[in-house]
């Protein structure tokens, strides 16, 4: 069973994303770019269905866990959803996020998802309104914002995710100071070096980077670098 504990509300948080990693050496990988101060992975999973690619299952979640202590953090980019559930959580699985889109039952799913001890998460294309959150906040641990179509790693960071973090993280902080519950606010796609700090200004706490660490010489330079730039943006939105 998963550790539940609820985020730290003012931590800020890496997350490799294991589709620009080398396959052919994942465990390698994911032992070197957690050595190197990665706080979850990120583990894309694409149907060919919901989206126009084809990655990985739980049996790679499941042959990576022993290999690392920090949380997986799964981002499913199927349809339908609920029978992944299950198989993920018993892989190895700490966050379960899905896109509304792809669950006739937004609600069932995200309690399907805790009953499986699992933090569960709610996915925004760059065109679904946040809408969706309305009437699930007391189920939700992660809001994932996609700064790019889903699907393939390497793309540009879309501009317009600026404003729609601004209005997510005034969503996430008018429920914390009513309830006490933290959800962390991750952003993915496109996330670099160049431009993390002013999305850490628009609220997300939380960094999917793929092609921005994997296959560069050094991930523990290009992980602290990340932190400086997060550094630099909590001091433009104070
Ligand atoms: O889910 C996805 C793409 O669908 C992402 O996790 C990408 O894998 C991020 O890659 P970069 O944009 O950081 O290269």
């Amino acid at each position: 069973m998963t550790d539940l504990t609820p985020f730290d509300p003012h931590a800020t948080r890496i997350a490799p994303s294991i589709l620009s990693a080398d396959f052919a050496r994942l465990g390698e990988e994911v032992r070197n770019v957690v050595s190197a101060g990665a706080d979850w992975i990120h583990f894309d999973v694409m149907d060919n269905h919901y989206v126009p690619n084809l990655t990985i299952g739980p049996l790679v979640c499941e042959a990576i866990r022993p290999h690392v202590q920090v949380p997986i953090d799964v981002h499913l980019m199927v349809e339908p959803v609920d029978a992944l559930v299950p198989m993920f959580a018993k892989a190895g699985a700490n966050i379960i996020s899905f896109h509304p889109e792809a669950s006739r039952h937004v609600d069932r799913t995200l309690a399907l998802i805790r009953d499986h001890g699992c933090h569960a998460g709610l996915v925004f294309n760059p065109a679904t309104p946040l809408d969706y959150m309305d009437y699930v906040m007391d189920k939700l641990d992660v809001v994932l914002l996609m700064s790019v179509n889903p699907g393939f790693g390497g793309q540009s960071f879309l501009p317009s995710t600026l404003p729609k973090l601004r209005q997510a993280r005034a969503r996430i902080d008018k429920w914390r100071a009513e309830t006490g519950h933290t959800i962390a606010l991750e952003v993915d796609g496109g996330v670099k070096i160049d431009n993390i700090a002013e999305i850490h200004a628009a609220g997300a706490d939380t960094f999917v980077a793929g092609s921005a660490i994997f296959g560069k010489p050094d991930y523990a330079g290009v992980i602290r670098d990340l932190r400086a730039q997060i550094a630099k943006g909590a001091s433009l939105a104070a």
